[in-house]
């Protein structure tokens, strides 16, 4: 059996080994000639996975060690019989510190409370519900928008437009799909309030880079059109700027990784159970109040530090995500 793995992906090296020969690639390049005779792939963002890259493969079954899966073409995947695998939640609470970690400095820098502020989320899955509920117990008043959840339970989410009228930041947690990209754009900034600000770390694409520069709101971007080419402007103007760092938590990887080891176990049979890095110790949940997380974030992720190294060196994008050291999830 053959593996293409994407090399950049930590915690895998020699968990396979046993049982097939795996070929660690840039996932940048990896290509077709790469994969023609391979069972599986393990991908990260870094790889596109269409019929440009699969047509006539061996390719079996696709895990990629992330929640996003808008690399690939699921579509084509189905038609072919190619069985799709993502890790779906590994990086949550990486995303929610990350978010945290933003509201408190710019609580810091614009003088404001909790209490003060509307808190709008947009998509209200794992990383989203997260985010509501240590939100809420910071003290913000929070409304969400989730249509197909809304059609599904019926739960009292709000459309995206009444959402962006009543929030004072908004932030974004969908996938990027036709539903998605460019939901927030100029129509959307039009409505929002005048000084409130935006986070986005879904994916560049859900947000209309050029609107939102020109609409005069405030943001905080980890993630971007066209990564690594950033818009030199969007750049300067952000209040906050990452480079997709925004799930780097160590926890988060090693779920990203356990998850993908073990849809390749299960899908060929691997007596690899429930594996999962022994060097990493899992995530242990608990409540955090504003006044403790305002005491420690710093310590742990200091948003200001990273923006400040993308704002210096933009064209160290991948350098800057690639040699990251992984945060650790403390709440
Ligand atoms: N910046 C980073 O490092 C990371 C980015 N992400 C991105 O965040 C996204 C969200 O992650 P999860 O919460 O785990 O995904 P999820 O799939 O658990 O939740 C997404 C939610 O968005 C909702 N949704 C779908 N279409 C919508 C629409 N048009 N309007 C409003 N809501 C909509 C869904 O119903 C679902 O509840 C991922 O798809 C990925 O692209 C995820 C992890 C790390
Ligand atoms: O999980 C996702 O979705 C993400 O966006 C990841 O955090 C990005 O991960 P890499 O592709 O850089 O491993």
């Amino acid at each position: 059996m053959k593996i293409v793995a994407d090399n950049a992906i930590p915690f895998l090296k020699g968990v396979l080994e046993p049982y097939a020969r795996v070929e660690y690639l840039p996932g940048k390049t990896i290509a077709t000639a790469d994969v023609r005779d391979a069972d599986a792939l393990i991908v990260r963002t870094r790889t596109r996975c269409d019929a440009a890259l699969l047509e006539g493969s061996s390719v079996k079954l696709i895990a990629t060690a992330t929640i996003g899966f808008d690399h690939i073409d699921t579509e084509y995947c189905r038609r072919h019989g190619i069985e799709v695998a993502t890790a779906a939640g590994c990086n949550a609470r990486g995303v929610l510190q990350y978010v945290a970690a933003a509201l408190v400095r710019l609580s810091r820098v614009q003088a404001w409370e909790p209490a003060d502020k509307t808190l709008g989320i947009v998509g209200v899955g794992h990383v989203g519900s997260l985010v509501e509920a240590y939100a809420r117990t910071w003290g913000f008043r929070v409304v969400a928008c989730d249509p197909p959840r809304e059609e599904r339970e019926h739960g009292g989410f709000l459309p995206l437009e009444e959402v962006a009228c009543q929030a004072d930041i908004l932030t974004f947690h969908t996938p990027l799909d036709d539903t998605t990209r460019h939901m927030a754009g100029a129509k959307l900034f039009e409505r929002m309030k005048p000084g409130s600000i935006l986070i986005n770390t879904s994916r560049g694409e859900v947000v209309d880079g050029q609107a939102l520069r020109e609409s005069g709101l405030q943001y905080v971007l980890d993630v971007w059109e066209h990564e690594p080419d950033l818009d030199p402007l969007l750049l300067r103007d952000a209040l906050l700027a990452t480079p997709h760092i925004a799930g780097y938590s160590a926890q988060g990887k090693a779920n990203a990784t356990a998850l993908s080891v073990r849809t390749i176990g299960r899908y060929f049979g691997l007596s690899l159970g429930e594996w999962y890095p022994s060097n990493i110790a899992p995530s242990r949940p608990r409540a955090i109040s504003w006044q403790e997380l305002c005491d420690t974030i710093d310590d742990r992720f200091d948003i200001a530090a990273e923006s400040r190294r993308l704002k210096e060196n933009p064209e160290k994008f991948e350098t800057i995500r690639n040699e990251y050291r992984y945060r650790e999830e403390y709440f």
